[in-house]
């Protein structure tokens, strides 16, 4: 026996509503979509005689929404309308209907559909009645020989979904999704839409039209735009515009790109029809032949999305370029701007680096710099472009200005150092340095005989209390004076920590084995240099061998490891925390004797 699947279209339509539309008022964009089908369906096989029009009439909880399109015949009423999944638009490339399910979403806001159609083929008037139960009656329509050609839709508020119909809203969602429809939208009576894409009107003149994208942008964004880069691509045939913003966007942020489909909204949080770089820009784009899902909230994932990107990011980049020769000064401003976004862009593209490297800022010890400025102000015999992919260590080093030392840059993005690396490789004789903690200390003057002797003391002292804490200690002279102790992890730093935690707390084979490895390392986690040229260093030195002396060796450590923003292990902590109790008992002490003394003089 053979038998045919029913539907249950309650069913469906909950889970339409719960699944695949964001909330009942789509059903205005589903009404409209079909209204733009049917015109354009019309305009292909009767051609453009006819001015098209879509119009909603609302009379308390009643809408009626009129197209002048197509109409359906009788036997489109059973093939198309009246059967779910069943499209007459599929392989239609300019419609963009094709799932068969979108006038369904007019359940959602009322129990029954009403439709009134004349076929553009002559036929006679006919009316469909769809109940959400899943049945329908169809008998001729009013019979007037000068009923117009097109379709009416009513629909009855049903309960609880009376706001959905109400005409502020509808005139709202109708101007949304039709606001770049060459053709008139009216809310009893009234026009909802801005008639055409700004960018496509070429009535007054380029300056005009210029004036009135970006007076669009300004709407779009709440300011005024940068500038503006009209897109135009084959693939997807997309049209429109992408605003330069006016703010440095957050790096997290993808785009929040406003994107029609055939001239209907599809979504105004669009990602994926801009390349990921371009977080510098708005665009408001229109793609004449580019599929929607069957939400109709997202494009389709396919090539041909994948190849008007492509397109797009091409003519973002061609921009770029030439507005390097066309206007400096707005280039300027823009990389100020957006420069995150464009070394992002350098890093994958020679073409791109070479021409934008010596515009980009970047962070160096010596201020903001480009690197044509960074290495005018090194060694002009052998240019060295000298940076940090650390930031501890590019702090440390940018707190030591060593007199004749080129300027450390600050590498910390990812692309940072990739884009160095390309900029040395396509430079003649650029040499190309990661700064290490070793080279900084290679920097620091070595001790006069005298002031090793003077320094003998506090030296063996330093080791003594700080081997515990697997550092090691040096006396040395560097810049600036201000800074008593500088302290530089040493790689295996992490794994020390991890074992004294781990010994500390729960032992075990952990422990022991992360102990093994350790002790594969002849040196200790940390190094630790004091200042001579410091004062504190210096009358420290004049101390001998005590409490004293330790405690402040050991607090002006943990101060180094702070300074250089490197994290504490618990034991470096009390260490801090004993000191300060020990110094503050001893001025309160001192405090004390103080206040005693006039009374003992009196
Ligand atoms: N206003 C209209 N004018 C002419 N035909 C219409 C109209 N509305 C619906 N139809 C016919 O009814 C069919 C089903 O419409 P429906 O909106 O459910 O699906 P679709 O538009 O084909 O596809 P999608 O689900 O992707 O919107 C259409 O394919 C079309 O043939």
């Amino acid at each position: 026996m053979s038998h045919s699947f029913s539907v249950d279209l309650g069913g469906l339509i909950d889970l339409l509503s719960e699944h695949l539309y964001s909330g009942p008022e789509v059903y205005v964009r589903e009404l409209m979509q079909n209204g733009v089908d049917a015109i354009r369906a019309r305009q292909q096989q009767f051609g453009e005689g006819f001015s098209p029009t879509l119009t909603f009439d609302i009379d308390g909880e009643t809408l009626t929404f009129t197209d002048n399109g197509v109409g359906l015949t009788e036997d489109d009423i059973h093939k198309f309308l009246a059967t779910i999944g069943r499209s007459s638009k599929r392989g239609n490339i300019e419609l963009i209907g094709q799932f068969g399910i979108g006038l369904l979403a007019a359940f959602l806001v009322s129990d029954q559909i009403e439709l009134v159609s004349r076929s553009a083929s002559g036929t006679k008037p006919l009316r469909w009645l769809g109940h959400s139960d899943g049945s329908y009656t169809l008998e001729p329509g009013p019979d007037d020989a000068h009923a117009p050609v097109g379709t009416r839709i009513t629909l009855h508020a049903r309960q609880g979904r009376a706001e959905y119909l109400l005409p502020e809203k509808v005139s709202q969602w109708a101007g949304e999704f039709g606001a770049l429809l060459p053709f008139p939208i009216t809310v009893n009576g009234v026009t909802v839409n801005e008639n055409g894409a700004p960018w496509l009107n070429t009535e007054y003149g380029e300056a005009a039209r210029r004036e009135a994208v970006l007076a669009y942008g300004a709407q779009l964004l709440g300011a005024p735009p940068l500038d503006f880069v009209d897109i135009k691509t084959g693939a997807g045939q997309v049209q429109g515009v992408a605003f330069i913003l006016p703010w440095t966007p957050t790096l997290e942020r993808r785009g929040q790109h406003r994107v029609y489909v055939r001239h209907m909204l599809l979504s105004d949080q669009e990602e994926e029809l801009t390349p990921r770089w371009a977080f510098f820009i708005r665009a408001v784009l229109d793609a004449g032949a580019l599929r929607p899902n069957a939400a109709r909230d997202a494009l389709r994932d396919d090539a041909d999305l994948a190849a008007a990107r492509e397109e797009i990011a091409g003519q973002l980049r061609a921009y770029l370029v030439g507005l390097a020769e066309r206007d400096p000064a707005k280039l300027r401003q823009l990389i100020e701007l957006h420069y995150l976004s464009i070394k992002a862009l350098a890093a994958e593209d020679d073409d791109f680096l070479a021409l934008f490297m010596p515009w980009l800022p970047f962070e160096t010890s010596a201020g903001s710099l480009t690197l044509p400025e960074y290495l005018a102000l090194g060694s002009q015999e052998h240019p060295e472009i000298r940076f940090s992919s650390d930031l501890n260590l590019y702090r440390q080093a940018a707190q030591l200005a060593l007199p004749g030392q080129t300027p450390i840059i600050r590498a910390i993005y990812t692309y940072d150092s990739t884009l160095l690396a390309r900029y040395a490789a396509l430079s003649d004789g650029v040499r190309l340095t990661q700064l290490t903690p070793g080279d900084l200390v290679q920097e620091f003057a070595s001790l006069t005989p005298q002031e090793l002797r003077e320094t003998a003391t506090l030296r063996d002292v330093a080791v003594d209390t700080l081997l515990p804490l697997d550092a090691d200690a040096r006396v040395s002279r560097f810049d600036p004076a201000e800074i008593p102790a500088l302290a530089f992890a040493r790689s295996h730093r992490d794994l020390a920590r991890t074992r004294e935690k781990l010994g500390g707390e729960q032992g075990g084979l952990w422990a022991d084995l992360l102990g093994d490895l350790g002790a594969d390392s002849q040196e200790a986690a940390a190094e630790v240099h004091f200042n001579i040229a410091h004062p504190l260093i210096r009358q420290a030195a004049q101390l001998s061998d005590g409490p004293l002396l330790r405690r402040v060796l050991g607090m002006l450590y943990v101060q180094a490891l702070l300074l250089g923003q490197h994290p504490l292990t618990a034991r470096e902590l009390s260490l801090l925390n004993n000191g300060l109790a020990g110094l503050i008992a001893d001025a309160l002490a001192g405090a004390g004797q103080e206040q005693a003394a006039p009374s003992h003089l009196n």
